[in-house]
């Protein structure tokens, strides 16, 4: 397992190269602008719809699935994951040849076995460790969020040659490209984005304001207090870890911050983590996703429509208003 930089990866090994970007959507856009600002000769495929007006108007050749896919040495499969399986069947599978590449920026469908490539491709993942609209800003302002790298197939004996190739396109490797396997990508972003980054965080947010609002504070105070400066503390963590945003803070808060921490993340929640970790490697949550999607995702849209009723976003849309200076 290694660490790769920008001088570990040539972008010439994609210079006579067609790649297609499947989708332009949160990922699908920033990887496709970053690739072609890198020199990389890339068209998109997509089914007719918004996207397709997006792409077009951003410059890009677009063409359906299905041409893109057979016209490209490697494929970058960037739709939900959700559809990828039957999108890769149907409109990509019959355009592969020997010696192509079929890319993943996550291992969901390769590692729980909902699309399994013939023997006589290269089959890798380029996994951008960020949301895609922020793979494309701090590119543009010049630098690149970091990256998984794994590959799961080497058909040509060049796979990773190709895959830290394409890192190095979306700017990943000025930050640092992690070599590791498509399980561990798969198990942990599953982990991460359940237990900490968007279920656990969202939790705790939603938990901090209610607690605060019920207790008779007004609901502006206890969103600049649990969600607003959230990001700020986020942002001193992201620069130089726990201790800088500890340096940062007043001496009260970070008194605060050791005496109760623990008291509200307890030895039960890190063994719900555990738990929720075994479920993920067990295949459980999977197999749980994949039925909600088949029955018309009953639960995600009630449970959407819920939050998108909290309180917190009521009043956190009022606040934001006022402050023209923010990316929205
Ligand atoms: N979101 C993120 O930041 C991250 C995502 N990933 C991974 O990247 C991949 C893409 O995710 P994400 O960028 O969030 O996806 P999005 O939901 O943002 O984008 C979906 C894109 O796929 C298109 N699409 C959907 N269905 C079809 C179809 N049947 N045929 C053709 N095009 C279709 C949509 O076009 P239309 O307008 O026509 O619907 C849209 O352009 C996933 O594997 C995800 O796990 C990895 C790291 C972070
Ligand atoms: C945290 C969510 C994420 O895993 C990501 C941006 O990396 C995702 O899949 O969107």
């Amino acid at each position: 397992m290694h660490m790769y930089y920008d001088n570990h990866a040539d972008l010439s090994v994609l210079a006579n190269k067609t790649v297609a970007v499947i989708g332009y959507g949160s990922q699908g856009h920033a990887q496709a602008q970053n690739l072609r600002d890198s020199g990389v000769n890339v068209v998109i495929g997509l089914r007719p719809g918004k996207s397709w007006q997006q792409a077009e108007a951003d410059g890009f050749e677009v063409l359906t699935v299905k041409e893109a896919s057979a016209r490209a040495d490697v494929i970058q499969l960037l739709l939900p994951d959700e559809y990828q399986a039957k999108v890769y069947q149907e409109e990509v599978a019959p355009g592969l040849t020997a010696g192509n590449m079929l890319l993943f920026s996550h291992g969901f469908n390769v590692h729980f076995g909902q699309i399994v490539p013939p023997e006589d491709v290269d089959v890798a993942m380029v996994a951008p460790k960020s949301p895609g609209h922020l793979v494309r800003r701090v590119f543009k302002q010049g630098g690149g969020v970091p990256g998984l790298l794994a590959v799961h197939q080497d058909a040509t004996g060049q796979a990773k040659q190709v895959a830290l190739a394409y890192a190095k396109g979306l700017g990943c490797t000025k930050a640092g490209v992690f070599e590791t396997t498509f399980r561990e990508e798969t198990e942990t972003d599953l982990f991460g984005e359940q237990a900490v980054l968007c279920g656990g965080m969202t939790a705790l947010v939603k938990a901090g304001f209610e607690t605060l609002v019920e207790a008779g504070y007004s609901p502006e105070i206890a969103y600049f207090e649990c969600l607003h400066e959230l990001k700020l503390i986020v942002d001193l963590m992201y620069e130089g870890g726990l201790s800088r945003m500890r340096y940062s803070i007043s001496d009260t808060a970070e008194f605060g911050d050791y005496m109760t921490g623990n008291r509200i993340v307890t030895d039960a929640t890190k063994e719900e983590m555990r738990q929720v970790l075994r479920e993920i490697q067990q295949g459980e949550f999977a197999k749980k996703w994949i039925l909600e999607n088949q029955a018309g995702r009953p639960s995600y849209n009630a449970i959407k429509q819920q939050e998108a009723n909290h309180p917190i976003e009521e009043v956190g849309a009022k606040l934001r208003q006022m402050m023209s200076w923010m990316q929205k």
